[in-house]
């Protein structure tokens, strides 16, 4: 067969199309030397910066409450979680230089407001309780949203996602341990323990993304495998996951419409804002500014380390060569 291999012909675009839609078909990993049309680097680009800002960012609201923690244990686990996220948010940064992002853009382009991150992080933490909730709910959310992740059709994504949830599954276990040692403690920490609750369930439901009917990127990103579910149905699995958690806890839900339905199998839930969802990603949450310069200062008094890293890079890379040379 005069296949471009057998000739030795440059390999045709049709055929490299084909190729890459044979491989989504079958369920098969794209790896990052092998074509994909544009349109797919990009929006794996877009997803996987939001999630890594969303990480970076995401040390900021638990991370105020390090130098709080009300004991050494606690400190010391906070501590251990917030640096999995910078961890999260390297590889992340790493995978999507695999598709000829540079890191060093992306980080402009979340500090000039250019590039998302999650909304879920532009809500304070007023107590500690806020760090069990933000365990059990944002973390929870996370696994629900990344663990099928974890067969996203691109390669170094789905690989990264592997360990960042197995360590989200520790976030979340500290989370609800953090909780239940709090409820069974005075009534004080059981209230604070609910307002917390209170103020974390909606925005935690919207951390999934606008409606299905209303969710511009999902289908594209469906039918190439980079997404396996839609945001409905994911969002829908965590309320399944997390009601029968609330009960042994001995919280309530702020939802008056949550119940059970026998039919669906499935529970029944309410509305979220979605005009809030809306206002807190286009920069008017009630943090967005202080996430924003905070990460933007740290860059900043960063930069003396970066400007130091490559100089010493450039000398390494000189004896090297100089080296080579002798
Ligand atoms: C599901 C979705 C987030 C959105 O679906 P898509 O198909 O991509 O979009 P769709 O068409 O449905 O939406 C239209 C537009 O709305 C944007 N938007 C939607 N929702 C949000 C939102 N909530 N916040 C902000 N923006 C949102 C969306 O980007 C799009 O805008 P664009 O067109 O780009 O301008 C997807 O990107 C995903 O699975 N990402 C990977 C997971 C990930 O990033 N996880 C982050 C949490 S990591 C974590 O929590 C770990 C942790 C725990 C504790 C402490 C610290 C760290």
């Amino acid at each position: 067969m005069n296949t471009p291999a057998a000739t030795g012909a440059p390999p045709q675009p049709r055929s490299l199309e084909s190729a890459f839609e044979d491989t989504i078909a079958r369920d098969q990993r794209v790896e990052p030397r092998d074509w994909m049309p544009d349109g797919y680097r990009k929006t794996l680009i877009r997803q996987i910066a939001q999630h890594a800002h969303s990480e970076i960012i995401g040390m900021q609201p638990e991370g105020e409450w390090i130098t709080r923690a009300p004991s050494l244990r606690r400190k010391a686990i906070l501590f251990a979680k917030v640096q999995d996220e910078a961890g999260h948010g390297l590889y992340l940064y790493s995978a999507a230089e695999t598709l000829g992002a540079d890191r060093a853009d992306l980080t402009e382009w979340l500090i000039e407001g250019r590039q998302k991150y999650s909304s879920i992080f532009n809500y304070p933490t007023r107590t500690f309780a806020d760090v069990g909730v933000i365990g059990w709910f944002v973390d929870g959310a996370a696994i629900c949203n990344q663990v099928p992740l974890c067969r996203s059709s691109y390669g170094p994504y789905g690989r990264a996602m592997v360990r960042v949830c197995k360590e989200e599954s520790f976030h979340q276990r500290q989370g609800y341990e953090l909780l239940l040692t709090m409820m069974r403690g005075t009534e004080e920490q059981r209230a604070m323990v609910q307002d917390a609750v209170d103020r974390w369930w909606w925005p935690s439901l919207m951390m999934f993304g606008p409606p299905d009917d209303n969710s511009p990127n999902s289908a594209r990103s469906m039918a190439w495998r980079i997404k396996r579910h839609t945001n409905d149905e994911l969002r829908q699995r965590f309320v399944d996951m997390t009601v029968p958690q609330a009960e042994k806890l001995g919280v309530t839900l702020p939802d008056p419409e949550l119940r059970w339905n026998e039919e669906r199998g499935h529970h029944d839930f309410g509305t979220p804002d979605w005009d809030e969802l809306k206002r807190v990603i286009s920069g008017d949450g009630p943090c967005n500014a202080e996430r924003i310069a905070r990460r933007r200062a740290a860059h900043e008094e960063g930069a003396w380390v970066r400007e130091a890293a490559t100089a010493h890079a450039a000398k390494q890379a000189a004896r090297a060569s100089e080296g080579a040379a002798a």
